[in-house]
């Protein structure tokens, strides 16, 4: 029988299989690497856009890698606060928080945003567990200033990392599972906290860049992924959408002086992360629906990539 007389029938799926197949190179280099993704609250407003999120990291997920979710939630929090009568204040990008403030930041960051992520990862199977970072000892802070005009500010209970405990989180993707970290972070000082009245004590806000990152690097993470509510880093802010495609370490620390308040943690915390062992982090648009798949699975590259500065002989990430 030849071919003529019985034509190879034609499959009207096979476009899939050339799709599933050309995502077969970086399913191979990223199987079992570890990969941090921070969401951020502006992104986080779109119920198509979340749903699109959730089916991203369970994705991930399913094809060997071991995602990490850490959530933003400040037009939340802002929210919340208006509901209640108080003010959200800023300076140098960092939510003033006082006692009353911290105790909203934790209950909708915990309560609300948290909770809702975990449920719509939940939807494809018993994956995600929630936590902060005073669960499990994850992270703990120390009190953070904000510099303004040179002046060194008081912000109350915002925090910096001091160290992280990466056991729990380890334990639940050895056994599958995808972590929903929340940027909350217990107090270095054991004795924070343990004053007469306690309010807000024992805990510190972190920023959730800042989190993420520093979450990237304790883990050993391959990639530390930004989504937010602009294309990526843009080169001459806010007069030209030119993106920065892809800059070194170095060369964005000589920027960083020149970035205004949104994009400084997340650009800080890049740094951060590529200074401290993680092979590429990227900043990317949580706009564009499935951009975590568009960005680990194909060759275009969409946002901005921070590498660390190469050394002899070394491969491009
Ligand atoms: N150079 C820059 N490139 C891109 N965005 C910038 C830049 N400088 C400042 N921004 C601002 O940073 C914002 C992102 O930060 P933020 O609002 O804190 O995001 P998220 O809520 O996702 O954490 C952008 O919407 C933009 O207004
Ligand atoms: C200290 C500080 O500013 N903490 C942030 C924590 C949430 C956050 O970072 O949320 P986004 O990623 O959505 O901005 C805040 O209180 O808004």
């Amino acid at each position: 029988m030849t071919d003529s007389v019985h034509p190879t029938r034609r499959h009207t799926a096979l476009p899939k299989a050339r799709t599933l197949i050309e995502a077969l190179p970086w399913l191979t280099r990223h199987n079992g690497k570890t990969v941090v993704i921070k969401f951020g609250g502006n992104a986080m407003v779109d119920q198509e856009l979340k749903a699109a999120f959730a089916q991203d990291v369970v994705f991930l997920r399913q094809a060997g890698l071991r995602p990490v979710v850490v959530h933003g939630g400040g037009p939340q929090i802002s929210a919340q606060l208006t509901r209640l009568g108080l003010e959200s204040e800023f300076k140098a990008g960092l939510r003033v928080t006082t006692p009353e403030t911290m105790d909203v930041v934790r209950m909708v960051l915990a309560g609300q945003v948290q909770r809702e992520l975990v449920n719509l990862l939940n939807r494809h199977g018993p994956l995600a567990v929630g936590m902060t970072g005073e669960d499990a000892h994850l992270m703990a802070a120390t009190k953070r200033y904000a510099r303004v005009d040179g002046e060194v500010v008081d912000i109350g209970r915002v925090g910096d990392i001091d160290s992280i405990e990466t056991g729990a989180v380890r334990a639940l993707l050895d056994d599958g599972r995808i972590p929903v970290i929340s940027s909350i972070a217990r107090s270095a000082d054991p004795s924070d906290g343990e004053d007469a009245a306690g309010e807000g004590g024992g805990v510190f806000n972190v920023n959730a860049d800042t989190a993420a990152a520093a979450l990237a690097a304790a883990l050993g993470a391959e990639t530390l992924m930004v989504l937010t509510d602009v294309e990526g880093l843009y080169a001459d802010w806010p007069d030209s959408d030119e993106v920065i495609s892809e800059l070194t370490a170095t060369e964005l620390e000589k920027l960083l002086p020149e970035l205004a308040s949104g994009m400084v943690p997340k650009m800080e915390g890049c740094l951060h992360a590529v200074r401290n062992g993680v092979r590429t982090a990227r900043v990317l648009d949580g706009r564009v629906p499935h951009s975590i798949l568009l960005e680990i699975f194909t060759d275009e590259g969409i946002g901005t990539m921070v590498v660390p500065d190469k050394r002899e002989g070394e491969p491009t990430p």
